[in-house]
């Protein structure tokens, strides 16, 4: 069964739209059955520009990582709706700490793997992926939940990108991560990609898909804070979650980034509801 907890939060990016998510996407389905990690905040101690907002960012993912958790151990399949990708080090991190050997798909305009060294914004959504890899400069990142990395890089892939910092090619290239740009994938198809995508998860046992609403074009899907020209069409999106979700093992899954303060007639967020229901037919 399907298990959908919200989060909140937004201190991993500061839009302040963010934190208006579940709000919205509860008044537009009331019935939207959620369970609610509200976002820490925190006294910022720290203040490093580089690491913008860290305590309250490492607090609200350590107790996302916990409430995700106790899903796992329920045998419930958790499906996280958050604002900043930020949050994602706690969810993956629950879902590496419940599992045997972790894949990870992050479907996504941003490679998401910046560290304090190559940063361009402070931002810790555009750092998830280094800290889950534990190659940031904080212990608390690399150690989030239990300490050490929470997936290889050999078992993680990247889809949909088309703005990854100069810092981050270098990061991609030296751990040798699988990514296809978005517009190698326009180029050699779609499905093509994914078959490659569903054979390269044959080396892990479950797989964890964080899907980021930024990875799709702004001028179809604009409630997002990053917006990049260019991008998925919400079918495009959907056909990829299809063939995870029927090819794959997938035991956690995120929705991520969607800014309603930005959404222009609420297609963002029919989209994320839209999209839950799409997720939950395959765990009736
Ligand atoms: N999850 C996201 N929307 N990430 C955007 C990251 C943008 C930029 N690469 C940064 O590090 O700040």
């Amino acid at each position: 069964m399907l298990k959908v907890i919200g989060c909140n939060n937004h201190l991993g990016e500061t839009a302040p739209g963010l934190a208006g998510n579940l709000t919205r996407l509860q008044e537009l389905n009331p019935q939207l059955d959620l369970e609610v990690v509200a976002e820490t905040v925190c006294e910022h101690v720290k203040n490093d520009p580089r690491l913008k907002n860290f305590e309250s960012v490492v607090a609200t993912s350590e107790n996302l990582a916990k409430v995700s958790q106790e899903k796992h151990a329920e045998k419930l399949t958790p499906l996280h709706i958050l604002g900043d990708h930020a949050a994602a080090m706690g969810t993956v991190a629950a879902a590496s700490a419940s599992v045997e050997t972790l894949g990870v798909i992050w479907i996504d305009a941003h490679a998401d793997i910046n560290t304090e060294s190559t940063t361009p914004s402070g931002h810790i959504h555009g750092m998830p992926i280094a800290a889950l890899l534990g190659i940031t400069e904080s212990v608390e990142l690399n150690d989030l939940h239990f300490a050490g990395p929470k997936f290889k890089p050999e078992h993680m892939v990247y889809i949909g990108l088309r703005d990854v910092d100069p810092g981050e090619k270098v990061y991609l290239e030296k751990l040798g991560i699988l990514h296809y740009y978005w517009d190698e994938v326009v180029e050699r198809g779609l499905a093509a990609c994914l078959e490659e995508i569903v054979k390269h998860f044959q080396a892990v046992d479950r797989v964890h898909v964080s899907l980021d609403l930024d990875s799709m074009d702004p001028e179809l899907i604009p409630g997002v804070s990053v917006p990049v020209p260019g991008g998925f069409t919400p079918a495009d999106t959907h056909q990829i979650l299809r063939a995870l979700l029927e090819n794959t093992s997938v035991c956690s899954l995120d929705l991520v980034e969607y800014n309603p303060e930005l959404d222009v007639d609420d297609v963002s967020a029919k989209y994320v509801l839209e999209t839950v229901e799409l997720i939950r037919e395959y765990y009736k």
